[in-house]
């Protein structure tokens, strides 16, 4: 019998997470480091009976029909599931796989790195010396502002902000504040206080975004919520670059409707170098690395491997609890 099929979309997976795959399965890999154009996907996905790819693969419809009836799972190395539509999956009985609470730290320490970078000009002041600005210890020079005493407002209280909120719980911070569909019991840990929407912007020093982005949360950063905002407010996005209207943002950034900002994502990635945002001294933009650490990437690598296994397998013990609930 010949050995069931899997594409993987990128040829830099790690490798403990191809070696769970290789014995087992006929891989077909893309081989050029940038993400497979649509047309590629659509071709190479036909016949396959597993998909194992990354959050810049779009999996739509279009994508499922070139594949035809024999694929069982999509497994994307990602707990964002945006680039999936679900439904259309669901409706197929197409497995899905991806890969939450693995990177939940790695995530919410790139989240606090983002912060501390925007709120104390940690960038700007690193080029500040060799643009031979350094000319002396200087008392005003570089100052940003503290975290202590200030009031912290995170929007979505998933794996990764609760986290984030654990953290900056010992940063002495006043407050914690959280907006999200549900109010969560475990927030008493760092004294979380439920508030709506509005209260949070206007009550918060930092305002950390860390929601899924779904058709409710997508744009929910628009010009209105940064006119909610304090003036002297950072604003820290970790989640996707879609639940931001990307030019309320730079005009907000520009007019100082806010004070400075910190994206790790954006729309789109990557951003063209001579972008706008780019060009803001109060922003600091990074490439969407909130879980890229070695550890992480290559624990994700395992556990989309073993979403599929599980599936191919058919044995639904093998898999993730996480994993089953998106299937349930
Ligand atoms: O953004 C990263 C992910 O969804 O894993």
């Amino acid at each position: 019998m010949s050995k069931p099929k899997i594409l993987i979309t990128r040829p830099d997976i790690p490798v403990a997470g191809l070696n769970l795959l290789r014995k087992r399965y006929h891989l077909i890999i893309w081989d050029k480091p940038e993400p497979i154009p649509h047309a590629e996907l659509l071709a190479k996905i036909h016949g396959v009976d597993a998909v194992f790819c990354v959050l810049t693969d779009k999996i739509d419809n279009e994508v499922l029909d070139h594949a035809g009836p024999q694929l069982k799972v999509v497994a994307s190395m990602s707990v964002g599931l945006d680039h999936i539509d679900i439904s259309s999956l669901q409706s197929r009985n197409i497995k899905i796989g991806y890969t939450p609470n693995v990177l939940t730290e790695s995530t919410a320490e790139l989240i606090i790195a983002l912060l501390l970078a925007v709120s104390r000009h940690v960038l700007h002041a690193n080029l500040a010396i060799y643009k031979g600005e350094w000319t002396s210890w200087s008392p005003l020079w570089m100052c940003g502002t503290g975290l202590t005493g200030k009031v912290v407002g995170i929007v979505g209280l998933g794996r990764i902000g609760f986290r984030v909120a654990e953290i900056l719980k010992s940063f002495n911070v006043a407050k914690i504040l959280y907006f999200n569909r549900t109010a969560k019991e475990e927030a008493s840990k760092f004294d979380g206080e439920k508030v709506d929407f509005p209260m949070l912007l206007q009550n918060s020093d930092f305002v950390i975004v860390t929601v899924a982005l779904t058709p409710q949360t997508r744009y929910m950063f628009n010009s209105w919520a940064f006119n909610q905002m304090k003036k002297t407010a950072i604003f820290v996005n970790g989640s996707r670059g879609d639940v931001v209207d990307q030019q309320a943002l730079i005009d907000a950034l520009k007019n100082n409707t806010i004070a400075a900002a910190g994206v790790d994502v954006t729309t789109p990635e990557p951003l063209p170098t001579n972008h706008e945002l780019l060009l803001l001294d109060n922003c600091v933009v990074l490439p969407h690395i909130g879980s890229a650490t070695i550890e992480t990437r290559s624990e994700m690598a395992c556990i989309t491997a073993k979403n599929i296994i599980a599936v191919l397998e058919e044995n639904p013990e093998g898999m993730p609890a996480e994993y089953a609930k998106v299937n349930s």
